[in-house]
């Protein structure tokens, strides 16, 4: 089944909440003592049992594991291994994207079937080029899995390099979002944009996007967005993933189920 299905299945059962799994250093005392990469598999572990059930996808920031180190890459590998026997939509938080040569290595370790640290879709950067993604996108297909590919971002400070233009008009932010909806439409693997729910929707040029093209949209919560104001702010989007971390982390083990039920609840279906 291409992730694609996966992810449209999973939105029709259970909502376009996409749980973000973030163990910032600031959050993990409220998940209990010991030491950081305790604490980060703690926290990781139970918003994944969480999750399960009330949420269809979870997003682990990989940076916050990465900054514990190999033990901390370990903790995500146990993490994800989690998050797949509990059959959810697993996106990888990466931000990948190199010369293509350099993007395979990044191919094996989050879309190769058996890896450890093996998720649905893994977000990637296009500014080296979108052609220098080829190599993820093929594997991706592969593997009926998909990249997400940052095309307006939900920070301000992205607004200088992704609103400059092309010499045809667009915005950088259009021609990454018209190229990545191309060969989703034509492979149907159901490669997606992050679009920040931040972000001035109509500056960025940005067309809706049809079925075939999944939105990641972080901002709720922490950043300022509402998320009862997913359908105002993607009214035109077919398939648009809501993301939120810290605002519903907070909450800490004892209210992680209810900040995840509050959170769904909150959003138009
Ligand atoms: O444009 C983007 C792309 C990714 N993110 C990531 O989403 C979460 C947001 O966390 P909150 O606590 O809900 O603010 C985080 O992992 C970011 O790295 C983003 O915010 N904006």
């Amino acid at each position: 089944m291409t992730f694609l299905a996966r992810l449209t299945a999973s939105v029709a059962a259970h909502g376009p909440l996409c749980v973000g799994i973030d163990p910032h250093p600031g959050l993990l005392d409220a998940w209990g003592g010991g030491a950081p990469v305790a604490q980060a598999e703690r926290l990781g572990r139970a918003v994944v049992a969480a999750a399960a059930g009330r949420a269809g996808v979870v997003k682990p920031q990989v940076a916050l594991f990465e900054a514990l180190g190999s033990p901390g890459i370990a903790a995500l590998e146990r993490v994800l291994a989690d998050a797949r026997d509990a059959g959810l939509v697993v996106i990888a938080d990466a931000k990948r994207g190199d010369i293509g040569s350099t993007n395979l290595g990044y191919a094996a370790a989050w879309l190769a079937p058996g890896s450890p640290l093996e998720a649905d879709a893994l977000t990637v950067s296009p500014y080296l080029g979108v052609g220098a993604l080829d190599g993820l996108f093929d594997a991706a297909e592969r593997a009926d899995k998909a990249l997400i590919v940052l095309a307006a971002t939900s920070n301000p400070e992205a607004a200088a390099v992704q609103l400059a233009r092309l010499p045809d008009g667009r915005t950088i932010a259009a021609a990454v979002a018209d190229a990545v909806a191309e060969r989703s439409a034509s492979t149907g693997a159901g490669h997606g944009l992050v679009i920040g729910a931040t972000v001035d929707r109509a500056a960025f040029g940005l067309g809706a996007m049809d079925a075939a093209t999944p939105v990641l949209a972080p901002g709720f919560g922490a950043q300022g967005a509402r998320l009862e104001d997913l359908r105002a702010l993607f009214p035109d989007d077919a398939l648009v993933l809501a993301s939120a971390s810290r605002s519903i982390l907070q909450a800490g083990p004892d209210g992680i189920a209810a900040a995840i039920d509050a959170a769904t609840a909150a959003l138009p279906r």
